[in-house]
């Protein structure tokens, strides 16, 4: 049956990765025989220029009646003042498909070893499943003149399903360890979260269970990034923890991520945003979309042929030297897609 994909190309370098990522999809199509039609919706800054606002209704109801959706990236510093920000739309669409698990894995290329700041990352393989739907980024903001206030909500629930996600995540993987990363020793929602977490890992006796404050987690992602198999962290916390976690890639250019919620639709987005300081001049690294795109494949069309196709392409593409300029190279947006088109 043809599967529909609806498309947000949005921001910056939302449009040029898109095409990208989209190319590489119709190629693994063909070969693999998967059927599908693309719808593009309007979000972020571009629909506010042309609707007023980021996730206009019908990019909503077209996003809720697809069978998985591919989002770019938004946001620009020309709204950084306005009252309607590219931001919002993200943050409402991720709570009205009620995606609360954000699975951002972490692979280290054998040929980018080199060139990652860090010392040592030899035998680093670790996702972090960053909750989506709650915390501090969906509180209530206040800004005053001399005073601003930021609420950070978190219920039992929000957080029993993000480790029940979490402990499933692991129980797949070869170590079967997670790690709770929270800041139980000053936040009441983290104080919530570890109880929460002793009470879920009494269901799987077979994951280990460690606690770490996120302070330290910060500091060990950079010391020790072999102790992690599974990290599971609350929204804010998932989202700084994994921009530092891509400096171990060598770049936020190649770390890809899927959405999931309750319905079984899914989002599949690279982890980095619009990237305005390189937006238009065709040298955005793709690899992050395109890695999003066999995400896509792999797990909203249990198409696992044309996930790892994607995937020893990419491989391939860099053992072969070909490298975009966050990682030291020259290849173009367009060089590096057509690299990759070649080896698959
Ligand atoms: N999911 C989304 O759409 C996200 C949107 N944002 C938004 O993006 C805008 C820009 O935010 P920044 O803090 O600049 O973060 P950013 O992630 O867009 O960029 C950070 C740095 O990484 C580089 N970079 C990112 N992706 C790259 C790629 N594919 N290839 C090569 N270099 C890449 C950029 O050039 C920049 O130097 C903001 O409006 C922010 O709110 C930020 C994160 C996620
Ligand atoms: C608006 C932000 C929460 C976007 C972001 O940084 C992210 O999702 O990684
Ligand atoms: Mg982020």
């Amino acid at each position: 049956m043809t599967k529909k994909i609806v498309t947000l190309s949005g921001d910056g370098i939302g449009p040029e990765i898109m095409e990208a990522g989209l190319e590489v999809l119709a190629a693994v199509a063909e070969k693999i025989g998967f059927d599908y039609v693309l719808e593009a919706k309007d979000f972020g800054g571009v629909a506010i220029d042309k609707q007023g606002l980021p996730l206009p209704a019908e990019t909503l109801v077209a996003a809720k009646n697809a069978d998985a959706i591919l989002l770019a990236a938004i946001g620009h510093p020309k709204y950084n003042s306005a009252k309607v920000r590219p931001e919002q739309g993200l943050l409402a669409i991720r709570k009205a498909l009620g995606l609360y698990a954000n699975v951002r894995p972490l692979k280290i290329y054998s040929e980018l070893k080199g060139l990652s700041p860090i010392r040592n990352v030899e035998n680093v393989d670790f996702v972090v499943i960053r909750e989506l739907t709650g915390g501090v980024y969906f509180g209530e903001h206040t800004l005053e003149e001399d005073k601003a206030r930021d609420v950070n909500d978190y219920t039992a629930d929000e957080i029993r399903r993000i480790l029940r996600f979490a402990f499933e995540t692991a129980r797949k993987r070869p170590r079967k360890l997670v790690t709770s990363v929270d800041k139980q020793n000053v936040l009441a929602t983290s104080k919530l979260w570890r109880k929460i977490a002793d009470e879920v890992a009494l269901d799987y006796p077979d994951v280990t269970l460690e606690h770490q404050l996120v302070d330290s987690c910060a500091m060990l992602l950079i010391t020790n990034p072999q102790k992690f198999d599974v990290i599971v962290t609350e929204n804010l916390f998932g989202d700084i923890l994994t921009d530092e976690a891509s400096s171990l890639a060598g770049t936020l250019g190649v770390m890809p991520s899927s959405s999931h919620g309750v319905g079984g639709l899914a989002l599949y987005e690279p982890i980095h945003g619009s990237a305005p300081d390189i937006a238009g001049q065709g040298i955005a690294n793709p690899v992050s979309m395109i890695l999003s795109v066999a995400m896509m494949l792999r797990e909203s069309f249990e198409l696992e042929n044309g996930a790892t196709l994607i995937e020893n392409a990419v491989e391939k593409t860099f053992t072969d030297g070909v490298l975009t300029q966050d990682l030291g190279g020259r290849a173009t947006t367009k060089e590096m897609t057509d690299a990759i088109l070649a080896r698959l």
